[in-house]
């Protein structure tokens, strides 16, 4: 069955998952909408991350269903799916992977190099990307050099550098210090924002849900609640 709201870019319905038998996913169903900003948030161990990999293709769910614009991702073959996430799709997670014999401005080129945009304009537009997230001084300088802050910088534009319809951040902000966690936050929300693109953001930090247009909050594999954000910032709660 296609998804009913055309509205929605993304939409899922009763996915379920377990982990070598471990439940993550307990029937969880969501829509989200062209150009929003989505927090999921909830404990450790809630599902988040499950739920992002099986939104992005990552993972096949044991049952349910995941669309994106019409296509039925859970049905989708495997070149289908890497199709979908390397041109559709942004990914940045925990931990910023960097190829650590290239240049920050190489990471972040990667993508659009390899679906087929030229040098002049991947380095136009990689170095936009890199000024706007504070890294620009780092361009030429390879992983190793960089401070785990500045990685994430540097994954981060190469995640949004191709302007992926959905950005999926999971944990964005997990390994770094308070300041840096608030501004890359606030970066990455921005960047969604003034570039319509929508943001499906997992994080068991709170203050993620005032950042978000809409808040899903999970405990033990199921959607406890489903709240709009309110133009102060209120966080949706974390327990339904
Ligand atoms: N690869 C795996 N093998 C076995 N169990 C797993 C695996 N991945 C996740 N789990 C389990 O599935 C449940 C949901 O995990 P998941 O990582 O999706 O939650 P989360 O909300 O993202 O947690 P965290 O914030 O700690 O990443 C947890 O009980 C976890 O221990």
């Amino acid at each position: 069955m296609a998804p009913p709201d055309n509205e929605e870019v993304l939409w899922a319905r009763d996915l379920e998952h377990a982990h070598r038998g471990s439940p993550a996913l307990l029937g969880v169903s969501l829509g989200v909408r062209q150009g929003e900003i989505l927090a999921v948030t909830g404990p450790r161990g809630a599902g988040k991350s499950t739920l992002l990999d099986c939104l992005s293709g990552q993972l096949r769910p044991d049952a349910g269903e995941v669309w994106f614009n019409g296509v039925p991702v859970h049905r989708l073959a495997p070149a289908s799916v890497d199709r979908l996430r390397r041109e559709r799709f942004g990914w940045v997670g925990e931990t910023p992977r960097l190829v650590p014999e290239l240049t920050a401005w190489e990471n972040a080129a990667l993508p659009l190099l390899l679906s087929g945009v030229g040098g002049r304009e991947a380095r136009r537009t990689v170095s936009e990307w890199l000024e706007r997230l504070d890294v620009a001084d780092c361009a030429r300088l390879r992983p190793g050099a960089l401070r785990q802050a500045q990685r994430q910088r540097v994954a981060l534009a190469r995640a949004l550098a191709h302007k992926p319809d959905v950005l999926f951040a999971d944990e964005p902000t997990a390994p770094l210090h308070r300041a840096d966690r608030a501004q890359v936050l606030r970066t990455l929300t921005t960047a969604g924002r003034t570039h319509a693109i929508t943001v499906v953001l997992a994080s068991h930090d709170p203050e993620v849900a005032t950042l978000a247009d809409r808040c899903v909050a999970l405990e033990d594999g199921r959607a406890t609640a489903a709240e709009t954000v309110e133009e102060d910032g209120v966080p949706c709660s974390l327990s339904g």
